[in-house]
């Protein structure tokens, strides 16, 4: 029996601040409450120290199997714990592509083996993501698919987008999707936007994004199926969300910390750090995800973790890959940015990175600490000020255009199911 005691810290739930101490008993929480004095194995004096549940990430790239110098589960998982991360939801653009039961169910087995925080995996809508025939569905979410996408591509066709709605709103999980209209995008590398002009570089439309977007929503709204929007980057993206939810569309969405931190405008060089998919809009579409955070209109943060090894990110735009590794700053970044200066709550902040994230995608007991659940917790220091700096990451990815960064707040502990995975008392 192993009983951690997580003493005089402040406990943050998605409704409350409080202090408070915590039990936790082999892999649950026993008991949150003002005064403990059962028996303890260890204790970890949280004074000064934030508690909250462990982070959610409903969009992660772990390239594995296929791709392992750019990621594997076991750095991948280091790293989301080490970013304070305990369930992070995976994303099917790895080789093979797992189409079928058989191939999700191996990854999902050697995810759970390997992984020192609680992986869920999503399958991909069609074959090889980008085909034109539909994978199955219903035996993918029986070998425990959560949800379905063909991120790193657009489903460009309609039909198709609509079979595979039918099909999913049976099974009773989202669909979330990557929104790109590839006649659209043609060469594109950066925003369409001042940056492209500045660097002579071809642009992305916002029309790659708006135009599939506007045209989901509708096939949303006549097959009633659970959409949700991955990585939402534009102020029009927002207003037909908005609308959309206004009408009763079962949609939600996601936005990335560097949707929301960064914009074109902070693009100086011609420098890959900043490339990514959908990339950096202007400062006018950054404002308007921010609003739309506060407001509801945008349910979750979401990393797309996207590691690369440092070759793939050399050299230009026109030819690096897309993509920012994103789980080990983005609480410090939100927490920096948003909380600090009082643009969002606490609770607010374990709602949109931990709370909703989980209710997304129905990871039954994740997002909140409450007595009886798994103890899936982070002690963060929110006083910490440290600089991000390459030599940070647990990631193989160090691709961030945030190094360098000054930011406030460090995670200080990560616990999953009980166990410390990250942290000075895991020694
Ligand atoms: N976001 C990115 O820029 N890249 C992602 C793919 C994706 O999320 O679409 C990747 O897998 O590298
Ligand atoms: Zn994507
Ligand atoms: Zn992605």
């Amino acid at each position: 029996m192993t009983r951690i005691l997580i003493k005089n810290g402040t406990v943050v739930t998605f409704k409350s601040v409080k202090q408070a101490n915590v039990l936790i008993n082999e892999n649950t929480i026993e008991k949150i409450a003002p005064n403990i004095e059962e028996n303890f194995d260890q204790v970890i004096d949280a004074t000064g120290k934030l508690i909250f549940p462990g982070l959610v990430d409903v969009h992660v790239h772990f390239r594995d199997p296929g791709f392992t110098q750019k990621e594997t589960v076991q750095t991948g998982s280091l790293a989301a714990a080490h970013g304070g991360y305990t369930t992070v939801c995976t994303m099917p653009n790895v080789k093979p592509v797992p189409n079928t039961p058989k191939l999700l169910k191996k990854m999902i087995d050697a995810n759970m083996e390997k992984s020192v925080v609680k992986i869920r995996q999503i399958a991909p809508i069609s074959v090889d993501r980008i085909k034109e025939n539909l994978n199955d569905l219903e035996g993918l979410k029986k070998v425990g698919a959560i949800g379905f996408s063909n991120d790193g591509s657009g489903v460009q066709s309609t039909k198709l987008m609509l079979k595979a709605m039918e099909q999913v709103v049976k099974l009773k999980v989202p669909i979330a999707a990557h929104l790109e209209d590839e006649s659209l995008m043609g060469s594109g590398v950066i925003n369409d936007g001042q940056a492209a002009r500045r660097l002579g570089l071809a642009g992305i439309t916002e029309l790659a994004e708006t135009t599939q977007l506007a045209r989901d929503l509708e096939l949303a709204r006549a097959t009633g199926v659970h959409y949700h929007v991955c990585h939402i980057s534009t102020k029009r993206s927002v207003q037909l969300v908005r609308q959309a939810k206004a009408d009763g569309v079962h949609v939600t969405a996601e936005v990335t910390p560097h949707h929301l931190l960064l914009d074109d405008s902070m693009i100086k060089t011609d420098d890959p750090a900043f490339k990514m998919n959908p990339p950096l809009r202007s400062y006018e579409d950054r404002q308007a995800l921010l609003v739309g955070l506060i407001d509801g209109t945008i349910d979750a943060i979401a990393t797309d973790h996207a590691p690369h090894t440092v070759e793939d990110k050399e050299g230009s735009f026109e030819t690096a890959s897309f993509g920012i590794s994103g789980l080990e700053t983005a609480l410090p970044l939100i927490y920096s940015s948003f909380v600090k200066t009082g643009i969002l709550s606490l609770s607010q902040l374990v709602q949109i990175m931990s709370y909703n994230p989980a209710q997304i995608f129905k990871l039954d007991g994740a997002g909140q600490l409450q007595e009886g659940n798994a103890a899936d917790i982070i002690i963060f220091d929110p006083n910490k000020k440290w600089k991000i700096s390459n030599e940070f990451f647990e990631s193989k990815g160090h691709n961030s255009p945030f190094i360098g960064r000054k930011v406030f707040g460090k995670v200080q502990c990560t616990i999953v199911n009980g166990k410390i995975v990250f942290g000075e008392e895991s020694k």
